[in-house]
């Protein structure tokens, strides 16, 4: 078997869109008045807040209008480091008072146990931040996942559209980059995952519409071989 590790993408990978875009950005976007201003003193808040700010250029932008940046990324369902790790943060509460659990696709479970059997060392690499992956992965639907994964990976590593960043990523693992399988449903990721010498996978997830077919492709996790890919 040619194949060593598999890094997974997250939302329309191995969780549905409308559990990111229906229950995590709306949950988000109701209470991050709230949560920015009751942690606004504690250190790791205060600094994402001052992240947000060098993010816009804007050193004296007020906390009021931090919010409001913060919100309209939501919206805008930007992929922002400061962003992203304000989500995770409050997304905690909610996995920990049972507001929701994490959606993940019963094959996506099923294989994933499968190749953690096989001997696979498996990752992620999320835009979301790698607090909020293991929030995902640890309340998921199918139980904690997490004793799976070797490792995480967020936009601290770089961007997901950029060879770069999975050029670090295959660093960190410490494998050939050809013993990499990287499962995504953009094509963009899965480009630059294939400039950095990944193998690559693209997920058609309920028929949602993808430019990613120049890749092999499959429609769940079921359908993959892993044992076949060389
Ligand atoms: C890690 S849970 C929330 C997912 C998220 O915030 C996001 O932006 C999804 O990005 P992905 O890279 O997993 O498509
Ligand atoms: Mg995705």
């Amino acid at each position: 078997m040619t194949i060593k590790a598999i890094l997974t993408d997250i939302e329309g990978t191995t969780t549905s869109l409308s559990f990111v875009k229906d229950v995590l950005f709306p949950y988000a976007d109701q209470h991050m008045q709230a949560f920015v201003v009751e942690h606004r003193q504690d250190p790791a808040v205060a600094q994402l807040v001052d992240d947000v700010r060098m993010e816009v250029g804007t050193a004296n932008l007020s906390l009021a209008d931090a919010i409001a940046q913060l919100r309209q990324w939501i919206a805008e369902d930007k992929k922002v480091t400061p962003l992203k790790a304000i989500q995770g943060l409050m997304w905690e509460e909610g996995y920990r008072k049972g507001d929701f659990t994490g959606h993940v696709y019963e094959d996506a479970v099923r294989n994933l146990l499968h190749w953690h059997d096989l001997g696979l060392k498996l990752y992620v690499y999320s835009s979301g931040s790698v607090h909020a992956q293991k929030l995902l992965f640890g309340y998921s639907d199918a139980g904690d996942l997490t004793p799976l994964f070797s490792g995480y990976f967020d936009t601290q590593i770089g961007h997901k559209r950029e060879a770069d960043a999975y050029r670090r990523i295959v660093d960190v693992i410490g494998l050939p980059a050809q013993e990499i399988l990287f499962l995504s449903d953009i094509r963009e990721e899965l480009d630059a995952a294939q400039q950095a010498g990944l193998k690559t996978c693209c997920l058609v997830r309920e028929n949602q519409p993808t430019d990613g077919l120049q890749h092999p492709w499959i429609n769940n996790f079921d359908e993959m071989d892993v044992t076949a890919i060389n």
